[in-house]
């Protein structure tokens, strides 16, 4: 019980914590804002889903190092980096100043005093005797036969079955049963065999699992703890037994005379069998889940490799030798690449013993917390160039054919400096091997399941905080959802919030909602208080109202001539122009931004006859313009937040409701403006051609006799009008967005292949060719 009110409790901080993020936050910024007492957390909770893409952004805004601050009196304050030269100093120059530290071993206490915990004097004990070890001849000859024989009796009996079956199987999985399994022959002489056709659950394995999992969780950690007790235990007494013979570290009493190595101590050889399965078990697995993920989306790079092992010629038998697999140069600039994009240890921490100014200038504090961000060190187009996204083993082959050398500060998926990782050798070997023995033998295809996007029911919160992390890819979560849901779902909002809501795309709803029962499914009170910025106009508006506006519209509309004329003379001096402009130019161009502009300016002049200029190549902000996209922003956030919350946010005046406050008052004021100015212009010209009347002027000419509920004489039904109407130019840029500008004949417009059209969202699209057309 207690683990659960736990649960919620922290459930309910987080969420306040995000909600009060959102409630207060600056919109579209990126950069974490540092509050006053909670610091950046609220941001860091909010990108918890996308943490690693968020830490790569933030870090290449930040020029490779960025400080991270926590809550005031949590000691959470991080330095985050990826700078090259403040690696090399952290983990070479300066090795001796940057430790682990405490913290890192308590949360890691059940790893015991293990090499991957220990510092200092321990530390290089450990290291000393495991390179020993590592680079003995006997141990290689022993780890070379091990693998191979755990490929050819384990992994292909396996993929033959499944191939036979035709059964989907977890790569991942199969990957960490092959690798689980040779460490602890490695380290122990025994065999698991977690890698046969039964797939059965080693205790150990699940041990280390839980252990995983269950961090926070005191329970299953104690558990897992105490499986690695006694499993561990039962290894080494039967290890003793039979120490002569044995071929793994536990037959190390001679050879280890480290005076902080005890052998004969259970707990220092426990330590050591759970950090090698630590080190080597998951990594390995990782990488080669990600490479043939990798691979999966790259075809070209399967054909190179094949070609490669054919030119090399490797024989089709499980067992290649080192000298014939070291040859693979290609594969092993693939397999670097992977690691590079995907590198199995993603952080790594580090604690200055004595305060240090980094090569960056950052200056740290004795016992300050450093976290080295591997993922993200890959991804840096200042460290990798513009490529630095793509997946190329190229960039590791040289000229000449050789493998090209990185140094470690830069390519840190192995660690860098007197801590790389010691089963560096022997990992890309195996994966070699398995590699090789795949791309030889068998077809890879990655079935593309859809991520569990079901948002979970929590008591009190509903639904919202699944909403919530999802916030950023909703309409691809939706489209899960609803298709997990049989086309109808129903949210469940927080308790009393009143935000449970019904959502259906099943087309039979669909009619019988806006067809054949419209008359009972209105837009409604809510509705009309989110888009309160719109007045009672046609968008807002229901029943009686709703069918006068509509029917007034309808018999405005029918008058085309002027809308079609407005179009064309702005297409013809405003949008061709610019885009010629920018085409001779070669200038990067917000296509998304152009458009609006296009289709503002061509609405405006459609509704009150005056044209706002906002499309020229001085690209001016108009306020009526900005003031609408204020009130879109502040009506998409009333829709995905509680009522009470905005409504306190308008209350109190701040936020995005101090934006909508601010833009309403600008949308009254310009409104009013014209429509004094059309009532002026249209008392002094009696007779003016109707053909080409603006909706304004039809509007105030309106014949209220046959409108109950209408009132030409109203400023305010005419602001509302003029407000909703502009809506339209929203849909319009929609669509233009979404096909090319693809209008034959008459005057054509080339802009030159691989001119850049900037669109907003960071989605970049070249052209090869845009054609317009005027009649
Ligand atoms: C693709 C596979 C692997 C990758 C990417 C990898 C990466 C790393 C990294 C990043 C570290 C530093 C961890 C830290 O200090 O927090 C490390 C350390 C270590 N790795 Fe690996 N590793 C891999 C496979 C292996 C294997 C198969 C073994 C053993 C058989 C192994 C043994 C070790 C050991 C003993 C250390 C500790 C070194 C020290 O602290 O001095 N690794 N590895």
């Amino acid at each position: 019980m207690a683990s659960i009110s736990l649960l919620e409790a922290s459930i309910a901080i987080l969420c306040f914590l995000i909600l009060f993020y959102l409630l207060f936050k600056k919109p579209h910024d990126r950069f974490p804002r540092n509050w006053p007492v909670v610091g950046m957390l609220p941001r860091l909770l909010v990108s918890l889903h996308q943490l690693y893409d968020y830490g790569v952004e933030i870090l290449e805004i930040s020029d490779l190092t960025f400080l991270f601050k926590g809550p005031r009196f949590f000691g959470m304050d991080m330095l985050f980096t990826v700078d090259p030269a403040n690696i090399l100093h952290i983990m070479s120059s300066n090795f001796s100043n940057y430790i682990k530290g405490s913290d890192f071993q308590d949360v890691f206490d059940v790893f015991g005093d293990g090499i991957i915990t220990t510092d200092s004097e321990l530390w290089k004990n450990l290291r000393k005797s495991y390179q020993a070890m590592v680079h003995h001849q006997e141990f290689q000859r022993f780890s070379m036969s091990t693998m191979i024989s755990k490929l050819k009796d384990g992994l292909v009996p396996l993929l033959n079955h499944f191939a036979e079956e035709g059964t989907t199987v977890d790569l991942q999985d199969l990957f960490g049963r092959l690798t689980f399994d040779t460490i602890l022959i490695l380290i122990t002489g025994s065999d698991p065999r977690s890698l046969s056709i039964e797939m059965h659950e080693d205790e150990l394995a699940k041990a280390l699992d839980d252990n995983w999992m269950g961090l926070g969780q005191e329970k299953k950690m104690s558990q897992a703890n105490a499986t690695f007790d006694r499993v561990c235990s039962k290894y080494i007494s039967a290890k003793r037994e039979e120490i002569i013979r044995s071929q793994g570290v536990l037959n190390g009493e001679a050879r280890y005379s480290h005076k902080l190595l005890k052998p004969s101590d259970d707990k220092f050889l426990r330590d050591t069998i759970l950090a090698f399965i630590l080190a080597g078990r998951d990594t390995t697995a990782s990488a080669l889940s990600w490479f043939f993920w990798l691979l999966s989306e790259n075809p070209i790079v399967v054909a190179k490799i094949r070609q490669e092992i054919i030119d090399n010629d490797l024989p089709r038998t499980t067992g290649n030798g080192q000298e014939n697999l070291d040859k693979l140069m290609y594969l092993q600039g693939a397999l670097f690449e992977a690691t590079r994009l995907y590198p199995p240890v993603s952080f790594g921490r580090k604690s200055p013993v004595k305060s240090d100014v980094l090569p960056s200038g950052h200056k740290v504090d004795a016992n300050s917390k450093i976290i080295i961000c591997l993922y993200a060190l890959g991804r840096m187009r200042a460290v990798w160039g513009e490529d630095a996204l793509q997946f190329k083993p190229e960039r590791w082959i040289t000229e000449n054919g050789s493998l090209r050398h990185e140094p470690s500060s830069k390519f840190i998926a192995f660690n860098s400096g007197p801590r790389t990782c010691l089963g560096k050798h022997l990992a890309i070997t195996q994966m070699k091997m398995v590699v090789v023995e795949i791309l030889q033998n068998y077809e890879v295809k990655v079935i593309k399941e859809n991520p569990k996007s079901y948002p979970w029911n929590w008591p009190v919160l509903g639904m919202l905080p699944g909403v919530l992390v999802r916030l950023h890819r909703i309409y691809d979560c939706s489209v899960e959802v609803l298709e997990n849901s049989n086309l109808t779902f129903q949210f469940k909002g927080p308790w009393f919030s009143g935000m449970d809501i019904l959502v259906t795309v099943v087309p039979a709803n669909i009619h019988y909602i806006l067809s054949s029962n419209f008359s009972n499914y209105i837009k409604g009170p809510e509705f009309q208080e989110i888009f309160e910025a719109y007045g009672d106009g046609i968008i807002n508006s229901d029943s009686e109202l709703w069918r006068n506006l509509r029917k007034s519209s309808q018999v405005i509309f029918s008058h085309q001539n002027f809308s079609k004329s407005t179009t064309r003379s702005k297409l013809k001096d405003g949008l061709l122009p610019l885009l010629s402009h920018f085409a001779d130019e070669e200038m990067v161009v917000d296509l998304q931004d152009v458009f609006q502009r296009f289709m503002f300016d061509t609405t405006f002049i459609f509704i009150t006859g005056s044209d706002p200029r906002s499309l020229s190549i001085e690209m001016p902000e108009v306020e009526f313009a900005k003031a609408l996209d204020d009130v879109g922003e502040a009506i998409v956030y009333r829709h995905i937040t509680p009522r009470f919350l905005w409504k306190l946010q308008k209350w109190i005046g701040i936020g995005t409701e101090k934006k909508m406050m601010k833009a309403n008052a600008v949308l009254d004021r310009v409104c009013a403006k014209y429509i004094s100015a059309k009532r002026e212009e249209i008392r002094s010209q009696e007779n003016a051609d109707e053909e080409s009347e603006d909706l304004l002027t039809s509007h105030i000419k309106l014949d209220a006799s046959k409108y109950e509920l209408l009132n030409p004489e109203d400023d305010k039904f005419l602001r509302d009008f003029t407000v909703a109407m502009d809506l339209m130019k929203t849909v319009i840029v929609e669509i233009l967005q979404a096909y090319e500008i693809n209008v034959v004949s008459g005057q054509k417009i080339e802009a030159k292949p691989g001119l850049i059209l900037h669109m907003k969202h960071g989605l970049k699209v070249t052209t090869a060719k845009i054609c317009c057309s005027l009649e």
